[in-house]
């Protein structure tokens, strides 16, 4: 396989973890005097990490929640959170034969999730997914989140390996741009949680069904060099 480096992304990639983040949204909301809402709404506002996904989800009726709101809200929301990471969330048909089929191609393994270090690290080691990744990079460790590609390149640094040399595969817009900017081919799953829009959208190289299906199409890719 040409890919040294494969780079995932974790919610809606990995793992379907909207369960306890909608959960944790809906407790928040609740402190905040606010009526739950659906979980399927809670999707669309997950993405561009915690702070966001705040202020998405108090900004639900139409009107912007004030600083001091947000930062109540955010308090609220990671105390819910840390109780809740992990107790509804499962991982995806595929992913463990998937992530296997990658490592038995020689490959090493990346997590790049905008979710905070705090929350990843616990949530990999109780879905037993954590021996898989050399590196995990999540949505505090660079100055900026995906979409801006710092996140991919200091991973990228990390693994020891070029931009060229690495795959990214992930569920949604913050990906497919990150990637672009960085210089990374990547890969789309249609199940995850793309902020509400259709993956068909995305500029990515290809949609997957799966994290196996993902790994046959990159035993099968052949490197941009040999169609020169
Ligand atoms: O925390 C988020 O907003 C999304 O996390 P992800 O980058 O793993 O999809
Ligand atoms: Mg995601």
């Amino acid at each position: 396989m040409q890919f040294s480096g494969i780079l995932f992304d974790l919610d809606g990639t990995l793992l379907d973890t909207i369960p306890d983040l909608a959960d944790a949204a809906n407790a928040m909301r609740q402190d905040m005097g606010l009526a739950p809402i659906a979980e399927s709404t809670i999707a669309a506002y997950v993405g561009k990490g915690v702070e966001q996904l705040v202020i998405r989800t108090l900004g639900h009726e139409g009107k912007p929640a004030s600083v001091d709101m947000v930062m109540r809200g955010l308090a609220r929301y990671q105390d819910h959170y840390r109780a809740l990471n992990g107790q509804r969330s499962r991982i995806y048909p595929g992913v463990v034969a998937g992530l296997q089929a990658f490592r038995d191609q020689g490959a090493r393994l990346a997590v790049v999730t905008n979710k905070s270090t705090e929350f990843t690290l616990p949530l990999l080691r109780q879905m037993g997914l954590d021996g898989y990744f050399d590196v995990v990079v999540c949505g505090d460790t660079c100055e900026r989140k995906k979409p801006d590609p710092m996140p991919l390149f200091h991973t990228c640094d990390l693994l020891g390996i070029t931009p060229a040399q690495a795959l990214f595969i992930g569920d949604s817009i913050n990906d497919a741009l990150a990637a672009n900017a960085a210089g990374i081919r990547v890969l789309t799953l249609p199940y995850g949680y793309n902020e509400g829009r259709p993956v068909q959208e995305l500029p990515v190289d290809a949609i997957v069904t799966s994290i196996v299906e993902a790994a046959q199409w990159a035993a099968d890719a052949t490197s941009p060099t040999e169609h020169a």
